[in-house]
C-alpha cells in the first residue's frame, strides 16, 4: 500500500485507528474455545465489528508463535481475511525483528511477500544493513522502534550519545539509508512530550503510536504534538479494544470502545 493509500483511507474514515490483534486464548470468551480455530474465530470477528472506523490492524506476532504451528496458522488466516475482505486496511506484522543483513532480507520476505503484510516493526539496535533490506521492498513499509512506550525506553533510548539522545540518533541517521522514504518511526503514547521535538527531526514521517488504553496514554496528547499536515498518525490500542467484555457480546463490545475512539480521533482531523 502507498503512503497515499493510507491518507485517502484516514480522512474517508475520519480515522487514525489502529486496532491490535494480541490475541491470547485465556481473555477470550469461552464459548469459542469451542471452534477449530478460536484465535481466527476471534479475529474475524473484531474484524467485521471493527472495520468500518479503522485504519490498520496489527496483530502481535509473540500471541502466534506462542501457540506453535497453529498460532501461525491463525495468524495466515488473519492476514488473508483482511487482505481478501479489506484490502484499503492497513496491516501492520509486529514482530521488531533486527538482524544481519541477509537475515534481514529473509524476514523482509517472511511478512512482506509470504504473509502479505504491508509493513513490519523492526528494532534499530543494529544499524543500517540491519534494517535497508526491509527498506528495498517497493510500497511496504519498515516501523522502527524510535521511543518505546515502557519504562525501559530510559534504559538505552533516551540516553545521551555524543550530545543527542540515542533515539534522535535514530530518527536522523535512519532518514540517510537508502530508500529511507519507506520508513516510519514508534514513539509511544505514553511519551506524549516527547512528539514535539521529534516532528521536529520527522516532520512527514508516520508514526506508530501504542501505548493508549490499557497503557494509559493520551489520546489528546498525542495528537496536540504529534499530527503533521497529513494526520501522520497510527494510535494503536489493543486490549482496551479486544477484550473490552469477555461475553458473547466481545465484538459488540468492541466495535464501541473503536466508535469512541474514532469520534475522539474525528475532532482532530481538519479536512
Ligand atoms: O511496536 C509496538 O507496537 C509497540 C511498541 C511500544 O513501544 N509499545 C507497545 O506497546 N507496542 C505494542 O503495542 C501493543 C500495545 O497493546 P495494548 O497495550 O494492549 O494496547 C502491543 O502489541 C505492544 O507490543
Amino acid at each position: 500500500m502507498t503512503t497515499q493509500e493510507l491518507i485517502a483511507q484516514i480522512h474517508k474514515k475520519k480515522s487514525f485507528l489502529c486496532v491490535g490483534l494480541d490475541v491470547d486464548t485465556d481473555k477470550i470468551p469461552a464459548h469459542l474455545l469451542k471452534e477449530e480455530d478460536p484465535v481466527f474465530a476471534f479475529n474475524k470477528a473484531i474484524i467485521d465489528a471493527t472495520a468500518e472506523v479503522t485504519v490498520a490492524y496489527k496483530p502481535n506476532i509473540a500471541f502466534y508463535e506462542a501457540y506453535g504451528i497453529p498460532g501461525w496458522k491463525a495468524l495466515r488466516k488473519t492476514i488473508d481475511y483482511i487482505n481478501e475482505n479489506y484490502p484499503e486496511i492497513f496491516t501492520i506484522a509486529d514482530a521488531k525483528r533486527g538482524d544481519i543483513g541477509n537475515t534481514a532480507a529473509m524476514y523482509a520476505r517472511a511478512f512482506f511477500e509470504d504473509l502479505g503484510f504491508d509493513s513490519v516493526t523492526v528494532a534499530p539496535y543494529m544499524g543500517r544493513d540491519s534494517v535497508e533490506p526491509f527498506l528495498d521492498f517497493e510500497n511496504k513499509h519498515t516501523i522502527l522502534l524510535a521511543l518505546t512506550s515502557n519504562p525501559g525506553a530510559f534504559d538505552f533510548q533516551t540516553r545521551d550519545l555524543d550530545g543527542k539522545a540515542l533515539y534522535k540518533r535514530v530518527l536522523e541517521t535512519s532518514a540517510t539509508w537508502k530508500n529511507s522514504s519507506n520508513l516510519m518511526y514508534v514513539v509511544g503514547a505514553t511519551k506524549a512530550e516527547y512528539l514535539r521535538e521529534i516532528r521536529r527531526i520527522v516532520p512527514d514521517s508516520f508514526l506508530l503510536v501504542p501505548g493508549i488504553g490499557a497503557q494509559g496514554g493520551s489520546l489528546e496528547e498525542v495528537c496536540r504534538y504529534g499530527m503533521n499536515e497529513n494526520i501522520g498518525l497510527l494510535v494503536n490500542s489493543a486490549r482496551g479494544i479486544i477484550y473490552a467484555s469477555g461475553g458473547t457480546d466481545f465484538a459488540e463490545a468492541a466495535r464501541t470502545e473503536a466508535l469512541k475512539l474514532q469520534a475522539a480521533m474525528t475532532a482532530f482531523i481538519t479536512e
